[in-house]
């Protein structure tokens, strides 16, 4: 398989960026408007910036595909994507389906969609721990059916339910093989 660029996509709380770092692969760093989580790391889980430089990046031609997801500003970079494009290494993403849309519009086959799926439960109770309000929990489920639905388009949907997250894992790490990892 001639596959450069991972991309996973599911709902929020669904656990792409659990699997995602257990698949190991060097992860391209999204850009976003948001405020940093609890542990999350600057350059580490994504570049943290301000709205107003995400949209000069923009008008500057720098990015690949941005998306406004509830209330801010995602993008990815064109520098960080051209990497992938060029064959510089096998890497993985997270995306929304929009962004996930572009990476496939852009490496066809070089792609490899995964899809992330949970139940509306699961992902309420995981973004409940996580410690989102019921606003924020609100305004993130809004979106659960349509990303459900964007999972028809990838090329394997991965369940990651409670209690399946080892086998989850399992099915992850077997599909780097696959993708000629050691
Ligand atoms: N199968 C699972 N069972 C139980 N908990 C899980 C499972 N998968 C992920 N989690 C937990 O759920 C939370 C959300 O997981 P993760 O960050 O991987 O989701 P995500 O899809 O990347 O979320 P988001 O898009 O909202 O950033 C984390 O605390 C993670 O440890
Ligand atoms: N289209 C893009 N979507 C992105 C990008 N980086 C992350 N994401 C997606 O945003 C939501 C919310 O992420 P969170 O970290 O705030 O929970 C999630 O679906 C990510 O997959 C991007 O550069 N472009």
């Amino acid at each position: 398989m001639n596959i450069s660029l991972v991309v996973f996509q599911g709902p929020s709380a669904s656990g792409k960026t659990t699997l995602q770092a257990l698949l190991g692969l060097p992860r391209i760093v999204t850009w976003t408007s948001r405020a940093p989580r609890e542990g999350e790391i600057d350059g580490v889980d994504y570049h943290f910036a301000e709205r107003e430089t995400l949209e000069r990046m923009m008008n500057e031609g720098k990015m690949l595909e941005t998306s406004e997801y509830r209330g801010h500003l995602y993008g990815t970079s064109l520098a960080s994507i051209e990497a992938a494009a060029g064959g510089d290494g096998l890497r993985s993403i997270v995306l929304d389906p929009s962004g996930a849309r572009v990476a496939k519009a852009l490496l066809g086959e070089r792609a490899l969609m995964l899809g992330v799926s949970a139940l509306r439960a699961e992902c309420e109770a995981r973004l409940l721990a996580r410690g989102s309000d019921t606003g924020q929990i609100t305004a993130r489920l809004a979106g659960y059916d349509e990303e459900i639905s964007a999972l028809e388009s990838c090329d394997l949907i991965i369940r990651s339910g409670e209690g399946a997250l080892e086998r989850a894992g399992e099915i992850v790490r077997a599909l780097r093989p696959m993708l000629g990892i050691k």
